[in-house]
């Protein structure tokens, strides 16, 4: 029995890479399928090879998390592809993407696109929310000029060690950086994606590809951004530094609304958190205290 990654996926078989760089290629067992297990790219799974030309999938280790699009497994870092312009750059947004991925455990960074579209007054503008989210520990990215080496160089050095995935909102740039970053991929963009898949399927397979010794899922993704899974109480959390600095807030499990002694608001107050994060962070309270129940979790029950 051997252990390995899955690096690809491709009509059926799976490209399992081991320590020594040797690449098995094997298929997944019946009794997965029965399990309800699919094995993911980014699985760390046990495989015999006894057959030549292709094993078998035994086992797949436990994941630290997966995402459906798309479909990987053991995400480390996500890089959050935001539009500065077209569409419009939205705080709102944004902080709910980060809240959805801290939620997966999955490490984010951000960077910005199409700068290359603003005045040298609205790049000064971004550059001082960009700021406020590096002082966040977020490595935040805003090139001044799109594509150059130096901005690809510095943001391949955040893959080292890293499996990690492209994700953003649509037209955000996602598969235009891609591009760049593995000119091999050749991805459609835009609107020459668009007329390319009119009538015709092409089932591209998601792969992993190493990059700066990390490795990087050559398919963008997407996230949910419209429900959250989590109690109210627990929004804190996926705010890093409010997280951080709740430590000393006068009660315990202060959710920094209503509280006296707070310091969250204080530190919101005080212009050392960004007042944009705390009213999306109050946006975010209110609608999971008003978030209808998910009637479909709810079993049928028979009269
Ligand atoms: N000026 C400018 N245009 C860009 C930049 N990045 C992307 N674009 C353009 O923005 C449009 C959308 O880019 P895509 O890369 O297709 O965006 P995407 O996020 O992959 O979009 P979806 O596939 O819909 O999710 C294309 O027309 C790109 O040429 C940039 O940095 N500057
Ligand atoms: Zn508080």
């Amino acid at each position: 029995m051997k252990t390995g990654q899955i690096r690809q996926l491709l009509a059926g078989f799976y490209d399992v890479v081991t320590d020594d760089g040797k690449i098995y290629r094997t298929r997944a067992r019946g009794n997965f399928r029965k399990k309800g297990i699919s094995p993911l790219v980014g699985d760390i799974v046990d495989f015999q090879d006894d057959n030549q030309d292709e094993g078998y999938i035994l086992a797949v280790h436990k994941r630290t998390n997966s995402l459906v699009r798309p479909p990987v497994a053991n995400i480390d870092l996500a890089i959050m592809v935001t539009a500065a312009v077209e569409p419009d750059f939205s705080d709102n947004l944004l902080d709910r993407q980060l809240v959805a991925v801290e939620e997966m455990r999955i490490k984010p960074i951000i960077y910005f696109t199409k700068t290359d579209l603003l005045s040298a007054e609205q790049f000064l503008k971004l550059e001082a929310i960009a700021s406020g989210y590096r002082a966040i520990g977020y490595p935040t990215f805003i090139p001044k000029e799109a594509f150059s080496v130096e901005s690809l160089t510095a943001l391949s050095s955040e893959f080292t060690g890293n499996l990690s995935v492209f994700m953003g909102q649509t037209g955000a740039g996602k598969s235009t950086l891609l591009n760049h970053i593995l000119p091999e991929l050749a991805l459609a963009t835009g609107e020459i994606s668009q007329a390319l898949n009119r009538g015709k399927h092409t089932t591209r397979m998601v792969g992993l590809h190493e990059i700066n010794g990390g490795l990087v899922a050559d398919t963008p993704g997407f996230s949910s951004y419209e429900v959250f899974n989590m109690p109210a109480q627990e929004l804190t959390q996926f705010f890093p530094e409010f997280w951080q600095a709740s430590e000393a807030c006068r009660f315990r499990g202060c959710v920094h609304i209503n509280e006296p002694g707070c310091v969250v608001k204080a530190k919101v107050d005080s212009g050392e958190f960004m007042k944009t994060r705390y009213n999306n962070y109050c946006d975010f309270y209110n609608l999971i205290i008003n978030q209808k129940p998910d009637y479909r979790k709810i079993k049928k029950v028979k009269k």
